[in-house]
């Protein structure tokens, strides 16, 4: 299997504003890694860079050793959360069918009768057979993150790109959507680039973080990256991160908590 993620020494700017350079980056079949970072660090845009939709200031990207964006790279996309316009008449199941290329696949009547079973099969896998048949538009957040994790799976993909899949869900969403994903790529070799806010609900799968920080960045094991050591010289202020219960909970300067409602009451105590 090719490496899913390669990049060398890229960089990404807009206008004079450079959001991230320097960065090379691994990512190995089946790896999970979290991309950390404040609003407008760039980690949507590194998601974008591979997918093909942005092309890099400087160095390159390849995806499973082929440039972003071509058409044999099986790339899964879990966008950022946007409710669902209430009048959309689209049915679950046209939702995940949009996750195969009818070229793959084929469009002929054996080709349908495939994709039919695929999109039946992830929709099965996500838990969401009962409502799959009903328009998105009356669906609840949860029950359209599920599929939109099935649309993202359907057409097995080698990278799984997923940005804050978690907002907006409740806890036991959160750990039923964190779960699937993690299956995946336990089973599959899937590796996955999981953009958030908040690292405590995926702790348990996380092998590595990128933690992206006013174009500084550094990548390394969820220990290494989250203390205070490291998150101090990040950010260029002091940052406090204690573990308790398993648990990073983060206080700092402002600058530094934009992340998660943790941070921001962390931050009332320490200030
Ligand atoms: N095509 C573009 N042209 C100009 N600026 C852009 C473009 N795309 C993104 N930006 C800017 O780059 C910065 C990083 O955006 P990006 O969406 O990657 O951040 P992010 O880390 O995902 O933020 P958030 O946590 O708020 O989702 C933002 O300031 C954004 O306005």
């Amino acid at each position: 299997m090719s490496t899913p993620v390669e990049i060398r020494g890229a960089a990404l700017g807009f206008g004079d504003r450079t959001l991230w350079s320097a960065l090379d980056l691994d990512v190995a079949p089946g790896e999970f890694l979290a991309v950390l970072g404040p609003n407008g660090s760039g980690k949507t845009s590194l998601l974008r860079v591979l997918l093909g939709l942005q092309p890099l200031t400087a160095g390159r990207a390849r995806v499973a050793g082929e440039p972003p964006g071509g058409a044999n790279r099986r790339v899964g996309y879990i966008p950022q959360q946007r409710s669902a316009d209430q009048g959309l008449t689209l049915r679950g199941t046209d939702l995940v069918g949009l996750g195969l290329d009818g070229h793959r696949w084929g469009t002929g009547l054996l080709g349908l009768r495939r994709r039919r079973r695929l999109v039946a099969s992830a929709v099965e896998a996500v838990g969401a057979t009962s409502y799959a048949a009903s328009p998105i538009g009356r669906l609840s957040g949860g029950e359209l993150q599920r599929l939109r994790v099935a649309q993202a799976l359907v057409g097995e993909p080698e990278l799984l790109l997923c940005d804050e899949p978690l907002a907006s869900l409740d806890l036991t969403h959160q750990r039923i959507v964190s779960e699937l994903i993690d299956q995946r790529r336990r089973t599959a070799g899937t590796a996955v680039l999981f953009v958030t806010h908040e690292i405590n609900p995926i702790l348990a799968y996380v092998d590595r973080v990128l933690y992206l920080v006013n174009g500084q960045f550094r990548v390394g094991k969820p220990d290494e990256v989250m203390n205070s050591a490291t998150l101090t010289e990040l950010y260029g202020t002091r940052v406090e991160v204690i573990k308790v219960g398993g648990q990073f909970h983060v206080a700092g300067a402002q600058s530094a908590l934009c992340e998660d409602e943790v941070h921001h009451h962390e931050s009332e105590r320490v200030s």
